[in-house]
């Protein structure tokens, strides 16, 4: 086992060396000590995960499960107690390697006496942007998160939902290689909602990594190729695509008795039938709905109730968190 351990570890490695691995952590925890008894919270506890070039990646958990602790320890704000983190191949403090990240922070808090256009030529400056490049990629940027018409007005005078767009283009301006985006749908209209899942999209289809947290599952669901699910710190779950359609395609029908022939909960070629007091609950994919729903017909028994998964994020993500064995 340990010989398998040390052959996954340079397999790690090497993909990062050869740049297919945009985030690798390994292992790592975070403690804080809190008050003056110097109480300690556990904020990430032993997450190890790597995340792919190109790759769009969501985090999601309640309130309090680590999530903007573990961006914050991937941009290099903050240290890990324990464990490794290597972002883009090197350490996350290391400068030449922050000029290739964006960031969102969940509750972006900018120079307010700064316009948006001053904002983001901030960040381009810093990161050693073009300036012919740079007055492109604001008029750009600015156009396509829909606040053009307010580019040189001071932030103090923005919404909520202009800072976190105006927070969006100051991740962007740089056109780094990855980005990292803490609650990015926050404050959010409906409208900017749907240019942000646009631009994650677009993106995603110039080769970036997109690394981000949020509550929102419809946005989570449609948007990334593989989600964390984390709970108290732990990482619990992490899904890709197929984990989404399999529960997508998952049937319940609630028969009105418990069947005699069933002296338990069975599994039989992929059905599972369950007792719930004097019902039958029989869980199966939909193409396996049509049999069963007749088979039920067939021996005169009433079907009470038939739900189909409509939201299988929701309903992963519950079972997970509710599920403390996990
Ligand atoms: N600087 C800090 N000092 C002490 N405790 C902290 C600090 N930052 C985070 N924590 C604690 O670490 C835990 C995880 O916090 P974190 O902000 O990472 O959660 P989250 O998943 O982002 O939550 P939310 O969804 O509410 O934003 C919480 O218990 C929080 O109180």
């Amino acid at each position: 086992m340990a010989w398998f351990c040390s052959l996954l570890f340079v397999c790690f490695y090497l993909a990062e060396v050869f740049s297919f691995v945009s985030i690798l952590c390994d292992h790592v925890f975070k403690k804080f000590r809190i008050g003056v008894r110097g109480k300690i919270v556990q904020a990430v506890s032993d997450v190890s995960v790597s995340v792919n070039q190109g790759d769009v990646f969501g985090i999601i958990g309640p309130n309090g499960a680590g999530k903007s602790t573990l961006l914050k320890l991937f941009m290099g704000f903050i240290k890990p107690t324990f464990g490794k983190i290597s972002i883009l191949g090197k350490s996350p403090d290391n400068p030449q390697c922050r000029s290739r990240l964006g960031y969102l922070p969940e509750n972006p808090c900018f120079y307010e006496h700064l316009s948006a256009i001053e904002l983001m030529r901030f960040s381009a400056e810093v990161s050693g942007l073009d300036p012919k490049k740079t007055n492109e990629e604001i008029i750009r940027l600015l156009k396509f998160m829909n606040i053009e018409h307010a580019g040189n007005r001071k932030l103090r005078g923005y919404s909520k939902g202009m800072v976190q767009r105006a927070g969006i283009c100051f991740a962007l301006i740089h056109d780094p290689e990855l980005i990292i985006l803490d609650e990015p749908m926050s404050g959010l209209d409906p409208v900017g909602r749907k240019l942000l899942v646009d631009l994650v999209l677009d993106l995603k289809a110039r080769g970036k990594t997109i690394l981000f947290c949020s509550h929102i599952l419809n946005d989570v669901e449609r948007l990334c190729d593989r989600i964390a699910i984390m709970h108290n710190g732990e990482l619990k779950k992490i899904l890709n695509r197929k984990d989404l359609i399999d529960q997508e395609n998952q049937v319940c029908i609630r028969l009105e008795t418990f069947s005699k022939e069933l002296s338990d909960d069975m599994d039989i070629l992929g059905v599972r039938y369950a007792k719930e007091g004097n019902a039958t609950i029989i869980s199966c994919s939909r193409n396996q709905l049509k049999d069963s729903v007749n088979m039920a017909l067939k021996h005169g028994i009433r079907v009470e109730e038939l739900n189909i998964s409509t939201h299988p994020l929701e309903k992963l993500f519950m079972d997970t968190i509710s599920d403390e064995s996990v």
